[in-house]
């Protein structure tokens, strides 16, 4: 009920109030009473950590997320294998904020999430980007825009060839790995969207997938802009030309899909929440190192610690699986022995090739009232349609709550002629093909049905009542990054310094992406939706057209921020190219401890990231069920 309150009140977010206005506070009302009457069981969860420290366990799944859940609710199918998950955060399954697909802005900044900043970034005006993470079971899928993404088939392909001929290493090619995809979902086919092939997606899976059921009329009109700009229509989110949004009304995550009440009733698995973990314990040395068990701490620092008798699995994603293993002794040896870590195995790629999506946000005002602005109410008649909007979503599950945000994407190549034509786009500013294949994309444009600046921490200048947002990003970026310990104290958060826009190739895609914005808002439907009384608020882009492409590069460096999308801090590679885990993702030279998240993608995939992480964590459920052998 607390929880309820907190979404509807704003919670701890200083800039999260997203209800006010009495009318309003009526349907608030009228949503606790509908939930007081619907909670669930929420199973056996278990928060006094004493329950589960000194035991033994067959498997140790560390970190509850959008893997991690997977992992545990996979391998504890086999009643013969006793399974703990440990989780840092609480359930987010009974969170108004998890649940409504477009609340997931209301995390920020709150306990349930883990509120980190990258290091100054030099080749972004030395600013700090704020980088939410999920602190909950499900992880980063109770906040992400629910935008499902296969990515593109040679992306897979790039990963097998990354592994060098090592045992496994085809089974990651796109027709290798692909089933897994297949193995998660559960796509509804939509009417209004034939084109789709539902032989290529999952039809018996835990995570229900499908287009979105709300669809504003600015998305309509981004859509028929878009066509009208040279970008062709595609109705399936899994190609590399088009996307629309995923769940039906409310949010799937790994842990409502996965850790579900018969799931968590299991005698063999044990979900631990509330438990910190701080290091993987080893026994042995050189070659014979092997992990023997975990510890971890409760959030009054108590510590405790459990045995493993088969393996220990880091699911912690891309910025805490390498934490947790350089704490443990297992990386670059300099930087442990700087921090005072004693060193089990040098491994130097753990916590390098840090990859992110970078994506630069820019601004509209709306002529019409019919974006999504009241769902952040500024005035008693945004707070009116936001009352109407909670009152529909409680009785039917649908309306503009529904929306994910992002009702819309198109996935784009930077050196499309069809789009940057030769005659007006010189060579010099074409971007190094950095694809994956002809089919692959390196550039995402979407619009939002709100404007947002800096993840929507920061107010920006304009006092209209109706804006919509336009974004684009940089899929296959070459700057790359670290993520580093602070110190040997678990408690102290990394240092994150993804070294966004170091390199120049990623700055030209973006700079194209500006100007693919400004063509396509210039094309109708949208162009006569811009409100030209906005024209001369700096906040707003009305006037992308008139800079220069070093000017637009300097906006690019002010105001470059994330699209949440960390990944191959332990990449699966051979151990000579910075490979942190081999084929099989067991932590080269330690074969009982495995990395199974974000952080194992070989390189970084042209699109959203949750869809190859469920597909991993499947896949790594088996691997692991493959050679433990408990029958
Ligand atoms: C705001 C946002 C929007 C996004 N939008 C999309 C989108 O629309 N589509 C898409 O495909 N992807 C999206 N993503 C990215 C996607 O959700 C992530 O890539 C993916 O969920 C990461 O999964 P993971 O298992 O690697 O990590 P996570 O899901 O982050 O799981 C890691 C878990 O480990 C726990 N943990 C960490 N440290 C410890 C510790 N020491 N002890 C115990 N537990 C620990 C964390 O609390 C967390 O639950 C978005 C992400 C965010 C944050």
């Amino acid at each position: 009920m607390n929880a309820l309150r907190n979404a509807l009140m704003g919670g701890k977010g200083k800039h999260s109030r997203l209800l006010g206005g009495s009318a309003a506070t009526v349907a608030a009302l009228y949503v606790v009473w509908k939930w007081a009457n619907k909670e669930e069981p929420r199973g056996k969860l278990i928060t006094v950590l004493e329950d589960v420290a000194d035991q033994e366990y067959d498997v140790i799944v560390v970190g509850g997320g959008t893997a991690g859940c997977v992992l545990a609710s996979r391998l504890s199918e086999n009643p013969l294998i006793k399974v703990l998950l440990l989780e840092a955060g609480q359930s987010g399954k009974d969170n108004p904020n998890t649940f409504i697909p477009c609340a997931y802005n209301k995390y920020w900044n709150s306990e349930h999430e883990w509120g980190m900043f990258t290091e100054p970034q030099e080749y972004a005006t030395n600013r700090k980007v704020y980088w939410p993470r999920g602190k909950l079971l499900g992880g980063c899928t109770n906040m992400n825009a629910s935008m499902f993404h296969y990515g593109a088939p040679s992306d897979y392909d790039e990963w097998a060839k990354l592994q060098k001929g090592q045992p496994g290493a085809q089974d990651w090619s796109y027709s290798a790995f692909h089933p897994y995809f297949n193995k998660f979902e559960k796509f509804s086919p939509a009417q209004a969207w034939p084109g789709v092939d539902v032989t290529l997606r999952g039809a018996e899976g835990l995570v229900h997938t499908g287009h979105h059921s709300y669809f504003g009329p600015y998305t309509k009109d981004f859509l028929k802009a878009s066509r009208a700009a040279g970008i062709e229509h595609s109705d399936d989110v899994n190609t590399h030309k088009g996307t629309l949004g995923v769940t039906k009304g409310r949010r799937v995550t790994s842990e409502s899909a996965y850790l579900t009440p018969d799931v968590l009733a299991r005698s063999n698995l044990k979900v631990a929440t509330g438990a910190y973990v701080n290091r993987v314990l080893f026994d042995g040395v050189g070659s014979s190192v092997r992990a023997v068990g975990v510890e971890f701490r409760d959030a009054t620092g108590a510590v405790f610690s459990c045995k493993a008798r088969k393996e220990v699995v880091l699911a912690a994603g891309a910025i805490h699986t390498p934490q947790i293993l350089m704490l443990s002794g297992v990386g670059p040896a300099d930087h442990l022995k700087s921090v005072d870590v004693t060193v089990v195995a040098d491994i130097p790629g753990v916590g390098s090739g840090l990859k992110d999506h970078a994506v630069i946000d820019t601004r509209y005002a709306n002529k019409y009232s019919d974006t999504l602005d009241y769902l952040q109410p500024k005035t008693l008649g945004h707070s009116a349609k936001f009352a109407n909007a909670l009152l529909k979503y409680q009785l039917t599950g649908t309306g503009p709550l529904s929306t994910n945000i992002v009702e819309a994407a198109a996935f784009l190549r930077s050196d499309d002629p069809a789009l940057f034509p030769p005659e007006k786009f010189t060579a010099e500013t074409t971007p190094e093909d950095t694809t994956t294949g002809e089919a692959a994309p390196d550039l995402e444009m979407f619009l939002s049905v709100i404007a947002y600046k800096d993840s929507g921490l920061t107010a920006f200048e304009y006092p209209g009542e109706y804006t919509f947002g336009m974004h684009a990003v940089c899929l296959r970026p070459k700057s790359s990054g670290t993520i580093r310990l602070k110190s040997n104290n678990p408690a102290d958060a990394p240092l994150i310094d993804p070294h966004y826009l170091e390199d120049q190739n990623d700055v030209k895609t973006l700079v194209r992406g500006l100007r693919l914005i400004d063509a396509t808002v210039k094309q109708e439907p949208l162009a006569s939706r811009i409100n030209h009384l906005g024209d001369t608020y700096p906040d707003l882009q009305h006037d992308l057209s008139k800079k220069t492409d070093a000017e637009l590069e300097q906006f690019v460096r002010e105001n470059i921020s994330t699209l949440y999308h960390p990944a191959c801090t332990a990449r699966m590679a051979p151990l000579a190219d910075g490979g942190v885990v081999d084929p099989f993702l067991r932590v080269h030279g330690i074969p009982n401890l495995r990395v199974a998240d974000a952080s194992v993608f070989p390189s970084i995939v042209a699109g959203h990231t949750a869809a190859p992480v469920y597909a991993i964590a499947e896949k790594a459920s088996d691997l692991i069920n493959q050679d433990i052998k408990i029958l």
